[in-house]
Formats: C-alpha cells, sequence, structure tokens
C-alpha cells in the first residue's frame, strides 16, 4: 500500500467563487492535513482553521474536511481544505499540497479511485460524469438513477441469470450419461429465452438513455423557400436563421440545441436542395447533403401548395428516418395533422401560424422513445449499448446451439462470452485502455 500516491487538485471551476475547495485523496492525506491546518480535524466533521504555508504565514481561513479511508468518495484518506474561491488563494493552497508530498491528480482520478477501490462501479462512475455534464433536469434526474445503481442492479441480475443457467449446463458436462436429458430439458430453455427477453428490455431501456445523453440531431432539408429556417427558428424560438421570401436565403449549416420536455435535440438547417450556378449557394447545398449522413431524422419539408418533391426524397441517403413536412397549410385552410403508415409520416402544419407544431413535438418525442414516460430509464452510452448487443449475439447463438443439439459445451462457451460483454459494463472486466478513456474524459478535480 506505501507506493500509493497521494493525488490533490482544485475541485471547484476556476476562476472567482464564492468558494473554493482543494481536494486531496491518499495516504498523505491527514499529514497534508495536519501541516496546512495544525491538527488532523475530527473525522467528517466541519471544522473551521487557518491554513498556513510553509513558513506558517497566512494562505486564507477556511473549512477543513477529513474523511479517514475507507469512509470517503475515493475510498483513500481524503482531505478537503474548502477557501475563499479565488485563483489565487486556490493555487497556493494546492501548491502547498503539492509541496508537502502530493502530486496533481489527473483528470477524473478521484472518480478513477473510487472505481478501483469499489465504492462505484464502471456505470456509476461514468454517471458520475453524465450528471455534471447533463444540460436538462430530465438528464439529472436519470443519470442520478444511474449513480444510484439502477443501471448496475439491472445488469447484475442478467448476469446473475446467466450464472446460474451455466452453473446448471457444467453440471451436466460432468455427467456425460445424462446429457440426453439435459438438452431434452426444456427449463434450460426457457430461462435463455427469459434471459433473451431481459436483455432485449435493458437494450431498449438503454437505448433510449442514450438519445436522451447525447440527444437527437434532427436535420431540416427541403426545396429552397419551402419555410425551413422558419421552422428552426419556431422550433428553438429564436430568430436564429435569417427568413425571407427569396429562395436560396439560407447557404450555410445552421445549428441550434433545443429541448422538448429534457429531450436535448441538436436542430440543423440547411440550404435549399436545388441545382444551381450560384457558387457559394452551391457550396451550401454540398454542405446540406453532408449534413444528411448525420442526422438521426430529416425533416423533408415541402409547400404545400406545390407538393412534395419526388426528386428530393430520392436524393436522401437511404436508411434514416424521414418525417415529412407539409409547411404552409394556412395557405391552402387545410387542419394540422399527422398521417402515418408503415412506408412515412407526414406532418400537415403552419410554421407561420404555429398550428400543427405541437404535434411535430410530440412526434419527436415518440421517435426518441419518450412518449410513454420515463419510467425505467436511466443514463446511458454507446459503449453500454455495444456491450448488450454483443451479448444478445452469444445468447441468440446458445440458442441456437441448444435447438440444434450441439451439446452443453458450445451453449457454456457462449454465455460466458455473453457474461463477459455484461461484466464490461460495470467494470467487471476492463482493460486499461478502456478505463484510461473514460476518465480522461472527466474535468480536473473530479
Ligand atoms: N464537499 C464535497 N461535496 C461533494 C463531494 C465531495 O467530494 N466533497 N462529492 C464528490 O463527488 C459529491 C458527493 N459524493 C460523495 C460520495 C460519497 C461520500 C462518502 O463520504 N462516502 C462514504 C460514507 C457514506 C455514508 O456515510 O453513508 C462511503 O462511501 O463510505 C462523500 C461524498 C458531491 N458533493
Ligand atoms: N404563409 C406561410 N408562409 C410561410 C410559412 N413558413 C414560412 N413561410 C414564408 O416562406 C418564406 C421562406 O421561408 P424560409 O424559412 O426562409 O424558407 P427556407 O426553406 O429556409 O428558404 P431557403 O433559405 O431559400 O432554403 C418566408 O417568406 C416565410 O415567411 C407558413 O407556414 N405559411
Ligand atoms: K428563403
Amino acid at each position: 500500500m506505501a507506493d500509493i500516491e497521494t493525488i490533490a487538485a482544485v475541485a471547484t471551476p476556476p476562476g472567482l467563487g464564492g468558494v473554493g475547495i482543494v481536494r486531496v485523496s491518499g495516504p498523505l492525506a491527514p499529514e497534508i492535513a495536519r501541516a496546512v491546518t495544525g491538527a488532523l480535524p475530527s473525522p467528517r466533521t466541519a471544522t473551521y482553521r487557518l491554513f498556513r504555508d510553509a513558513e506558517n504565514g497566512f494562505i486564507d481561513e477556511g473549512i477543513a474536511l477529513y474523511f479517514p479511508c475507507p469512509g470517503s468518495f475515493t475510498g483513500e484518506d481524503v482531505l478537503e481544505l474548502q477557501g475563499h474561491g479565488g485563483p489565487v488563494v486556490m493555487d497556493l493552497l494546492l501548491e502547498r499540497c503539492l509541496a508537502l508530498g502530493a502530486r496533481l491528480a489527473r483528470p477524473g482520478e478521484f472518480t478513477e479511485r473510487a472505481f478501483l477501490n469499489g465504492k462505484l462501479d464502471l456505470v456509476q462512475a461514468e454517471a458520475v460524469a453524465d450528471l455534471i455534464e447533463s444540460s436538462t433536469a430530465l438528464g439529472v434526474r436519470l443519470a442520478g438513477r444511474t449513480l444510484q445503481g439502477d443501471f448496475s442492479r439491472r445488469i447484475q441480475s442478467l448476469v446473475e441469470e446467466l450464472v446460474r443457467l451455466r452453473v446448471f449446463i457444467e453440471a451436466a458436462l460432468d455427467f456425460p450419461e445424462e446429457e440426453i436429458d439435459f438438452l431434452a430439458d426444456s427449463s434450460v430453455a426457457e430461462d435463455l429465452d427469459r434471459a433473451i427477453v431481459m436483455t432485449r428490455q435493458v437494450l431498449d431501456e438503454a437505448h433510449r438513455g442514450q438519445v436522451l445523453r447525447e440527444g437527437l440531431v434532427v436535420v431540416i432539408a427541403g426545396a429552397p423557400n419551402v419555410g425551413k429556417s422558419s421552422l428552426l427558428n419556431a422550433l428553438s424560438d429564436t430568430d436564429a436563421a435569417i427568413v425571407t421570401p427569396i429562395p436560396g436565403t439560407t447557404r450555410d449549416v445552421l445549428r441550434q440545441d433545443i429541448q422538448i420536455d429534457g429531450l436535448p435535440i441538436r436542430v440543423v438547417d440547411t440550404a435549399g436542395l436545388r441545382e444551381t450556378e450560384d457558387p457559394v449557394e452551391r457550396e451550401g447545398v454540398r454542405r446540406a447533403r453532408r449534413q444528411l449522413d448525420d442526422a438521426d431524422l430529416v425533416l423533408l419539408v415541402y409547400d404545400a401548395q406545390k407538393g412534395p418533391d419526388a426528386s428530393l426524397t430520392e436524393a436522401l441517403p437511404s436508411g434514416i428516418p424521414v418525417v415529412r413536412i407539409r409547411n404552409k397549410i394556412d395557405l391552402i385552410d387545410a387542419s394540422p395533422r399527422i398521417e402515418q403508415s408503415e412506408s412515412r409520416t407526414e406532418i400537415s402544419l403552419s410554421v407561420a401560424t404555429g398550428q400543427g407544431l405541437e404535434l411535430l413535438r410530440t412526434h419527436l418525442k415518440v421517435r426518441a422513445g419518450l412518449d410513454f414516460g420515463n419510467e425505467g430509464v436511466f443514463i446511458a452510452r454507446r459503449r453500454h449499448l455495444d456491450a448488450l448487443n454483443r451479448g444478445l449475439q452469444r445468447l441468440l447463438e446458445a440458442q441456437r446451439h441448444l435447438a440444434g443439439r450441439l451439446g452443453p459445451e458450445l451453449v457454456a462457451e457462449e454465455l460466458l462470452l455473453a457474461q463477459t460483454a455484461f461484466g464490461e459494463i460495470t467494470g467487471e472486466v476492463t482493460s486499461e485502455d478502456l478505463l484510461g478513456r473514460i476518465f480522461s474524459s472527466f474535468c480536473i478535480g473530479k
């Protein structure tokens, strides 16, 4: 244990603040507490102290907090020096801790230590960062759920289910003469089916959580002058985009980050798609097409007076969902409505009068999977979805082996691979590389 380094960092944001905190974690924390504040404060008790430099000179007066290991955020001895939030004060306090043997913490290193000491699993550690970075109140609530262990518990019960199955199958392997009975035992198939259903359910919830974390990228496309910029302005409640009756007004790509009931959406307005000789507009059209490739959803706007432009529909990249927006219904006296069939969705609205915009907002929530409340949704990342998907593929493979009577060894092997994939989510199975990638994206002092 002697080679564990003590780390220190300013935990509060840089700049001026009412209070600023220097946080220290590791075996030197008690010694640093004594040196800076005169004596070790009682555990977990806010203690008023003078913070002094090496010559016993004044650095600050503040509150010292000492958490003896393992009862701290990191699971190590932790000291907090809560001083006045000035950059020079914080610098002097930090420098003093470094001079006393601590080293500067890397970004995310406090949380990484909490993970390595078993205080948090990997999804919870990621949720700490997601909580801090949340841009909506809903995001905070859902990251909170993951931090409190909701997601981890779902993964744990999946893993437990697989362990139970494997124990059963491996026991059968030890008694080869009874293998036939094992293969005929329908409870194995039933348990496996149940694990697959559970995985799909977690995957579905995690997917919604991931959309909530990262938001939807919605690209507005269509011919010139159909009302694309007006739609961006209406959705974002700004006048970010220039609206004129002149076709070809928008040349550049415009983005607005909005939220609908907590769902973050990046709305992208693009130049009207048309063949043109104007080199500036032509570049705009080229950029518009590039945006389409990154979209989660395309709103293809057309003028209700003119009808959709078939050549545009064909020009859209395949595989990206499209909602057709039949705009300017005020000019033809039509009512707002949404029509949905297997092959397409079309919303009739008027950006000018606002009629039908609510239909569009609701539809965007439906697309994000937020239409039936957020119960059971927790913040998740692409990494988790990848692992869940890989696990699911292994389980489906196990199901095929079982149905094909290919022997319990293969089934057990696939179950183990699925378990390993799920273990990557909570961090039971990890690589240095993965940890490095996750924690280095945290802010300093976290
Ligand atoms: N001043 C301060 N505020 C903070 C933090 C901090 O480090 N310092 N946090 C830092 O992220 C967050 C709170 N997270 C924390 C998590 C666990 C423990 C802790 O002492 N855990 C002990 C005891 C738990 C208990 O009493 O039930 C433990 O887990 O053993 C402290 C803070 C947000 N606010
Ligand atoms: N009557 C009516 N006019 C609208 C409606 N929506 C937009 N307009 C008008 O249509 C014209 C074009 O609107 P824009 O939002 O600039 O259209 P755009 O598709 O972004 O145009 P480009 O920049 O040329 O691609 C403007 O004069 C708008 O005021 C609507 O619902 N009803
Ligand atoms: K225009």
